[in-house]
């Protein structure tokens, strides 16, 4: 059984999560930046949300289903939504009821700030493709000025976590803002006994058995690894696939996640971006108040899991970055970065106002 020590940190750069694996055989093993004596938490029991999907894409590679694995690749990817329709009637009709199920948290914005009477708001916010628009090069996924000022701004008046696929330096490299709080690698910091090289390991052979692939790149997020795809000619997406699973098979303790045209390898230990809301949330002292409204902005299927632990929490809201529907937990929608932007930054107007009134009051 894996035991997994979970630390919180306050460093320069916010707050470090580290989760040690006891488990030597465990992948991605590695030291993390443990600067307090350990919290000892074990995560509960329920299981690692992502693990049936996993599970599926594994059994597809097992089974040899390359299509139905190419499918998948499609269908996480956003111009391949499945459901988009053929007739401009129906797609109107689908759109139109997707946003009466998740409406445009700037229209609801009065409703939300109204569910936060007498509470403190909690602000999770997701990287890519949240704060920073999807770009062909992840090494150049920029933030604007823009974005960095109003994230700041909502940091001074919210406690405020980034939850992130990407390695925690990475996503730091890009914000620069020291009074966040900082989760990677999927909310997880991996620590393990001895500073194994695995995920060097698994990176050097990906990187490897991809590069007659033109378009893939393989970036190496320290507990995860992604491969990219965006840039591959479909065609070619069978064949990188089939590589992805030779290297899988030579390391069964590593489980396969799908992003945005991204194939992520990651180590099987049951933590994910919603089990790191709960502990950001529990860290920040936050875990059993009522009067907190934790909001958690993400695009990506690896969000879900957050915003599947609010609904189930009935607390705060999960609002979906996407501008076509998507199935998803979250309660409202956001159509692009911008308008994240937009949102927050009524935000901090809307705070701004009500501190005011209250100090005349
Ligand atoms: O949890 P996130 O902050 O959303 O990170 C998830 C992955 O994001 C990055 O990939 C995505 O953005 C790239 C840059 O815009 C884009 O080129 C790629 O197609 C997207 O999947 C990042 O590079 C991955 O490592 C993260 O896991």
């Amino acid at each position: 059984m894996t035991k997994q020590n979970v630390v919180v940190a306050e460093t320069k750069s916010g707050l470090a999560i580290t989760v040690s694996v006891s488990n030597s055989s465990s992948l991605f093993s590695t030291v993390g930046h443990q600067i307090k004596p350990p919290v000892v938490t074990t995560p509960t029991a329920g299981g690692y949300i992502a693990i049936s999907p996993n599970k599926q894409l594994l059994k597809k590679l097992e089974t040899g289903g390359m299509n139905a694995w190419v499918e998948s690749m499609r269908a996480s990817s956003p111009t391949h939504i499945k459901s988009i329709p053929t007739s401009l009637s129906s797609s109107i009709q689908d759109y139109t009821s997707w946003m009466h199920h998740h409406p445009s948290a700037l229209n609801m914005f009065e409703q939300i700030t109204s569910a936060s009477k007498g509470k403190q708001i909690v602000m999770f916010l997701d990287y890519d493709g949240t704060l920073s628009p999807i770009v062909e090069d992840p090494d150049r996924a920029f933030m604007s000025e823009g974005m960095r000022r109003v994230v700041k701004n909502v940091a001074r008046y919210f406690p405020t976590a980034i939850v992130t696929g990407r390695c925690r330096d990475k996503v730091y490299s890009f914000v620069r803002l020291t009074e966040l709080y900082y989760a990677g690698s999927h909310g997880m910091d991996i620590k393990g006994p001895s500073k194994s090289s695995k995920n060097k390991k698994v990176y050097k052979a990906l990187v490897e058995r991809t590069k007659s692939i033109p378009g893939a790149k393989v970036e190496n997020n320290k507990f995860c690894v992604s491969v990219h795809f965006r840039c591959v000619d479909e065609k070619s997406w069978s064949p990188l696939a089939d590589q992805v699973k030779s290297v899988l098979k030579e390391y069964p303790k590593l489980t396969l996640t799908q992003g945005r045209k991204v194939l992520e390898i990651r180590p099987t230990i049951k933590w994910d971006k919603g089990k790191a809301l709960e502990f950001l949330l529990e860290s920040l002292g936050f875990a059993n108040r009522n009067n907190v409204l934790p909001l958690y902005i993400g695009d990506d299927r690896t969000d879900e899991d957050a915003f599947k632990v609010l609904r189930k929490r009935r607390q705060g809201f999960g609002i979906l970055v996407s501008k076509t529907p998507k199935e998803t937990s979250a309660s409202y929608s956001l159509q692009e970065p911008s308008e994240v932007m937009d949102f927050l930054h009524r935000l901090v107007e809307w705070k701004k106002v009500s501190l005011q009134s209250q100090s005349r009051v």
